[in-house]
């Protein structure tokens, strides 16, 4: 499981909002930490397929986008920034439609679901409709949404923000759990900080540009910092976070 990237760059009119950016990451949980602005919505957009670089390219899973997206799409699970589940149906309702998209049949769908909610604690709200749901249990059906069809690649693009402490740390735990159980390659965007442990794989970007890629007590050691709040302060330019 891999999401390999060759000098990708984005254009916003004139300005550059992704900058030559290299990456290369393989199975585990691989935090992507930034500031506001530093290019994370934009890079998910592209390897999501939604954005086309202007030049460059990205392999996931050895595929290229270009050419396979296809193939890509069929084992990547999203969790956008924004939420994209359909308030006015139930949180089944929600799931099976999009394993139906997904061309999983009723039977296994279900299968799915009440493997992952249980998971997710969230068995117990199955019928009810989303809006009822506070937002960490809107993030969990979003996060079961995006496992329905058992991806190989994970991407949540800061899927904790907002979330009170103990939904946040469920989440993280979970997600992790899941990198290590299943083998899955997972991209976690966030700007929280207290998010990364000190094996997370961790890739720093500001300005659209990579400033640091490593294991991140590793990357501390070698930039010769106290803790990760320090190397992404000496790493980025206009550091702002929670
Ligand atoms: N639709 C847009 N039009 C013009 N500029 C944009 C647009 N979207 C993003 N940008 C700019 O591109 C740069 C990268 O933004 P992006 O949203 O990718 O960063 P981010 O790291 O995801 O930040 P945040 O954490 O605030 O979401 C920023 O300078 C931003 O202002």
């Amino acid at each position: 499981m891999s999401i390999v990237t060759n000098e990708l760059t984005f254009y916003y009119g004139k300005k550059a909002a992704i900058d030559g950016l290299s990456l290369n990451i393989n199975s585990g949980f691989n935090v992507l930490l930034g500031p506001n602005g530093a290019g994370k919505s934009t890079l998910f957009s592209m390897l999501t397929g939604l954005y086309q670089s202007a030049s460059g390219d990205i392999k996931i899973n050895g595929y290229d986008l270009n050419h396979e997206r296809a193939k890509i799409m069929q084992s990547m699970g999203v969790v956008f920034q924004q939420s994209t589940l359909d308030l006015d149906l139930s949180v089944k309702q929600n799931l099976t439609y999009y394993a139906a998209l997904h061309g999983i049949s009723s039977s296994q769908a279900l299968e799915n679901i009440s493997e992952i909610l249980s998971q997710l604690q969230l068995t117990q709200r199955l019928n009810d409709k989303v809006r009822s749901l506070n937002g960490g249990h809107r993030r969990r059906v979003e996060i079961a949404r995006a496992l329905i069809h058992q991806p190989k690649v994970l991407l949540l693009d800061e899927a904790t923000v907002g979330l009170d402490i103990d939904s946040r740390k469920m989440i993280t735990e979970y997600v992790g759990s899941l990198s290590q159980q299943l083998g899955i390659c997972v991209l976690w965007a966030t700007h929280l900080i207290d998010e990364i442990a000190a094996d997370d794989q961790l890739i720093i970007i500001d300005d659209g540009k990579i400033q640091a890629q490593g294991i991140s007590g590793e990357l501390c050691k070698k930039h010769n910092v106290a803790d990760v709040y320090q190397l992404y302060r000496s790493l980025t330019a206009s550091a702002e976070i929670s």
